[in-house]
């Protein structure tokens, strides 16, 4: 076999170098913190906001080096068809100046997302929008499903029980578990927790198409 038969077996390239998917995070974490200045600051300090976002753009575009050694968390990557699947998630993609982002943990049937939410994400004065809410326990929910069920399953009922209001500026546990598997429907309840108050809760219904089970 020669040399070049050889590479043509190896897994194709990514079609992006590291660096490039280091500078989509980091634009992505300027996107974040321009959003969140944006809303907290006006007039002059508004104006600094922008112009120190802009300047570390223009640094870490110009010279790569302003990123050595910065790995992307979640770089693109090929599906099992072979096709680029970039990571779009708006709840946990390190890409999507959307997604807070949080750190994921996952034991057993349990999984956590521990998270400390800044101002775009502000529904009443200093809380987290409601709708925020249910987004964090559809995902966290999500995911604790993902561990347990066979195949790829989707919300089909979620209901939240919102307590009390969940604070912004500190962190969250967000955490969902697997309570009962019936074939392809799997339930699972969460709790979102700031210290030890319980804010909101939810349980929920997740379904496996026929085909993907
Ligand atoms: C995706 C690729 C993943 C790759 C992994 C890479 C990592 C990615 C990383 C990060 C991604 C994170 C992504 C997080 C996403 C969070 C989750 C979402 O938000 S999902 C989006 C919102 N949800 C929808 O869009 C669903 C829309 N609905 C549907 O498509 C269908 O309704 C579906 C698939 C859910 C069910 O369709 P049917 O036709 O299979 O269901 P039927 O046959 O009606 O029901 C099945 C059984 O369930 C019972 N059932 C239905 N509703 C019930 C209920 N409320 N209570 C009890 N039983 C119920 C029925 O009676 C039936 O039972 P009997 O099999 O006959 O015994």
């Amino acid at each position: 076999m020669t040399e070049s038969e050889t590479l043509s077996l190896e897994a194709p390239a990514l079609p992006e170098s590291p660096q490039d998917s280091a500078l989509a995070e980091f634009a992505a974490a300027a996107c974040r913190r321009l959003a969140g200045g944006i809303l907290g600051t006006t007039g002059s300090g508004l104006r600094a906001v922008i112009e120190a976002e802009v300047r570390a753009l223009q640094a870490a575009l110009g010279d790569s080096a302003e990123l050595h050694g910065v790995a992307a968390k979640h770089p693109p990557r090929f599906d099992r068809r072979g096709r680029v699947q970039v990571l779009t998630n708006p709840v946990m993609s390190h890409r999507n100046p959307l997604a807070p982002p949080l750190v994921h943990h996952h034991d057993g049937d349990e999984s956590e997302f521990r998270v400390t939410l800044p101002l775009q994400y502000q529904g009443p004065r200093n809380s987290l929008h409601g709708g925020y809410v249910a987004v964090l326990l559809d995902d966290v929910l999500w995911h604790a499903v993902r561990q347990m069920a066979a195949g790829v399953s989707f919300t089909r009922e979620l209901t939240i029980t919102y307590e009390r209001p969940v604070p912004l500026f500190e962190e969250l546990r967000i955490i969902g578990r697997v309570t009962t598997i019936e074939g392809r429907k799997t339930f699972a309840e969460g709790e979102i927790i700031a210290g030890e108050a319980v804010c909101a809760r939810a349980r929920g219904l997740w379904i496996s198409p026929k085909s993907s089970a």
